[in-house]
């Protein structure tokens, strides 16, 4: 079967258990998935009854796609991200967002948890992406098979609109928001300090295992993106101290409320 058969596969079985077109779709990163609690009247759709959708296998990604609203919009929220890591290919991680799309949503909104290398961040200290660098090694547009347009423009990636209006929402809460370019690695391992120098040198701010497959995909199908990255650990070298998950979910799991008032706020008034 090919893409577009799959996507509309998965789409009508989707639109069976929830009717309204969603207008934002929302991916949780690590430790943000509690989010799919502060949607009414959803649904929740577990991706393995999804056809064609891969599954979750991370610790902190729930692993449902949930359908409600939020402050009168409609939501498609991915609690829980695929990630190359995980041993899927870059057309599997991604599909869910041609999905989101041919449900119908306009603007993406993509989280995720990643290290800081810029020494001016902290630990709790959220950051709105501008650009970011693949490190990946391929692309979800890699293949025979073109779904979509091939050479797409990634200029400008992330809607500048998006971002000043999460800057001035950010105001009105208890958060420090940053602008920053995100690094995505191949992962699962974390960064060695060494290659944390070299990502500084780059340009990068935030390194990071996602976010970057999903939104060369969003940008093919031309959505408005907004990126949001947490910054729940400082980059390998950047302290004396080791690097794990847990910390990475306790970081989240402390920042959690300062992130729902913020993004409802934002999701309210400007998305
Ligand atoms: O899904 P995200 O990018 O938020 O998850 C990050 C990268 C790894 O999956 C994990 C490392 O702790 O967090
Ligand atoms: N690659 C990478 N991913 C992360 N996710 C959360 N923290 C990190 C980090 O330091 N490095």
């Amino acid at each position: 079967m090919d893409t577009e058969n799959k996507i509309q596969e998965a789409v009508s079985y989707i639109r069976e258990k929830y009717a309204n077109p969603p207008q934002i779709g929302i991916i949780l990163g690590s430790g943000f998935s509690f989010f799919q609690e502060h949607l009414q009247d959803s649904t929740v759709i577990a991706y393995s009854d999804i056809p064609n959708f891969p599954v979750s296998t991370v610790e902190g990604h729930a692993g449902n796609l949930v359908m409600g609203k939020c402050q009168g919009k409609e939501l498609c929220v991915m609690a829980g991200r695929f990630h190359y890591y995980e041993g899927y290919t870059m057309q599997d991680i991604t599909f869910p967002v041609r999905v989101m799309a041919a449900l119908g949503i306009k603007t993406l909104v993509v989280t995720n948890a990643a290290g800081g290398i810029n020494k001016s961040y902290s630990v709790g200290d959220f950051v709105a992406l501008t650009d970011h660098i693949n490190l990946l090694g391929s692309s979800p547009l890699r293949g025979k098979e073109t779904s979509g347009q091939r050479f797409i423009d990634m200029t400008h990636c992330y809607t500048s609109e998006l971002r000043d209006q999460a800057i001035e929402t950010s105001k009105n809460h208890d958060i420090t928001l940053h602008q920053g370019v995100y690094a995505a690695t191949h992962g699962p391992n974390f960064e060695t300090p060494a290659e944390i120098r070299m990502m500084r040198v780059m340009g990068a701010d935030l390194v990071g295992m996602s976010t970057v497959p999903e939104v060369i995909v969003a940008r093919q199908l031309q959505l408005q993106i907004l990126g949001i990255s947490c910054v729940t650990n400082m980059a390998a070298g950047v302290l004396d101290q080791e690097l794990s998950h847990h910390e990475v979910m306790d970081t989240m799991d402390k920042n959690r409320q300062k992130f729902v008032g913020f993004i409802e706020e934002l999701i309210a008034n400007k998305l």
